[in-house]
């Protein structure tokens, strides 16, 4: 937990509603735009209308496992949420592994629990958790975490130390895993699952209330609440801003995942306005298709970020339909020099914050001119468009930044040693 979280309150009303509240605020007091009419260029545009409803339709979430119980999944679905990190990482990553940080993620967390059902004890409980070494988690992400060193006295000769981005990375799992461990395990509870379990079975009152966010509010508090790996929020410039990132997304995936069964096995909350969560992913595309504009932003020096975004002509062509795919052959291993993605400008925590908030902001907006756009000039094929949602909207945003080839040459924004996103 950084010395920073210490001095920010959390939020003393409804937490949704305080991370929309706050998120609006900060991208108003840095004075980045979202105006009206580069959203409904965004709506309109041939990229939007061809890929949105692919795009946001695959959500990735039923994984190929057996679980031998719903709450054995539910734990899954809670410890890949607390892990859903390291997106400053993505470059050593592709340059190592050829994935990125939710590849990455994604492969520690079958190995774990796969491991797990090997007889080696489950490492995906409280105690299991607080077990794993970083040699393990490197391994099971096939990172090395040595790098080569020319040795002092020896010209010529080089020594293999532990280091590099990657040991910082694998050392920010660990902590996460040994911290949250610690806390489920003086709760009493056997697992994060449990914990989530629990806090569900509350859900169900808050479903009757008015606010349509009740039911995620009240699993929100009890996540941020108990544990600082969920405790994503600061101060800026004597603001608080809360995203909440992790624990959103946690939430979300579990309604994904057990939604549409008639009987879901413990109470759901609505998700339907859940804020998206925001990471580096959201704000550098949005900054890249026009919609959020910085060109006002000093204070904060983010006006000179993406020089790229105020290029009309560059902006048309990513909201134009994608060029034919350079590359048919998806390749394994290691990604080569020249197929490696750039890294994006290297920010400080505050910049991030209001980045992230100003790309939840934003997603708030697109929803809201999206249902308030007249009925009668829309064509028959166009009225989906009224009925987008935040969480489609977040997987829009997320995958299609995967999906076509111009968009994954698009630079991200970075922030290391964060845990957040
Ligand atoms: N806003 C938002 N951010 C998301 C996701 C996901 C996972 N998406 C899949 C899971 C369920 C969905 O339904 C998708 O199938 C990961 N991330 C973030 O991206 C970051 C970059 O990663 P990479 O480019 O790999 O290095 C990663 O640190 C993580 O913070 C999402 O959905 N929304």
């Amino acid at each position: 937990m950084s010395s920073r979280e210490h001095r920010v309150p959390l939020p003393n009303s409804s937490y949704v509603s305080e991370v929309k509240r706050t998120c609006s605020a900060l991208r108003e007091s840095q004075k980045i735009e979202v105006s009206t009419i580069v959203i409904k260029r965004l709506l309109f545009s041939p990229s939007f209308c061809s890929s949105f409803k692919r795009v946001s339709g695959y959500h990735g979430l039923n994984f190929p496992l057996i679980f031998p119980s719903v709450l054995s999944e539910v734990n899954f679905l809670s410890v890949l949420s607390l892990l859903n990190f390291g997106s400053g990482y993505r470059v050593p990553l592709h340059r190592q592994t050829g994935r990125g940080a939710w590849d990455g993620i994604r492969a520690l967390m079958f190995g774990l629990y796969l491991s797990s059902s090997t007889g080696q004890g489950d490492l995906l409980s409280a105690k299991g958790m607080q077990t794993i070494s970083e040699q393990q988690i490197a391994d099971l992400m096939s990172i090395n975490l040595y790098v080569e060193q020319p040795h002092s006295g020896i010209p010529g000769m080089s020594i293999s130390t532990l280091g590099g981005p990657l040991y910082d990375f694998v050392k920010l799992i660990a902590t996460t895993l040994r911290e949250t461990g610690q806390i489920l395990e003086d709760l009493g509870d056997p697992n994060l699952g449990t914990f989530v379990v629990r806090s569900l079975r509350e859900v169900d009152v808050a479903n009757n209330s008015a606010d349509p966010n009740a039911g995620v509010d009240v699993i929100l508090s009890k996540l941020v609440g108990a544990f600082p790996a969920f405790r994503d929020m600061a101060m800026i410039d004597e603001q608080p801003v809360y995203c909440f990132k992790k624990a959103l997304f946690l939430i979300h995936a579990i309604v994904i995942r057990f939604g549409n069964s008639n009987m879901p096995p413990f109470p759901l909350p609505n998700s339907s306005q859940i804020p998206v969560f925001t990471d580096n992913v959201l704000p550098s595309i949005l900054v890249h298709l026009g919609v959020v504009d910085l060109s006002r932003s000093t204070a904060h020096g983010l006006h000179a970020i993406f020089p790229d975004a105020s290029d009309k002509a560059k902006v048309n062509s990513r909201l134009a339909l994608p060029p034919p795919l350079p590359n048919p052959h998806p390749q394994t291993g290691p990604d080569s020099e020249k197929s490696l993605p750039t890294e994006g400008p290297v920010l400080n925590e505050e910049q991030a914050y209001i980045l992230r908030a100003a790309a939840l902001d934003a997603c708030e907006r697109i929803v809201q001119v999206a249902r308030s756009l007249d009925e009668n000039c829309l064509k028959a094929d166009q009225k989906w468009i009224q009925n987008i949602t935040l969480p489609e909207l977040d997987l829009w945003l997320w995958a299609v930044a995967k999906d076509r080839a111009d968009y994954r040459a698009l630079e991200r924004f970075v922030l290391r040693d964060t845990v957040f996103f």
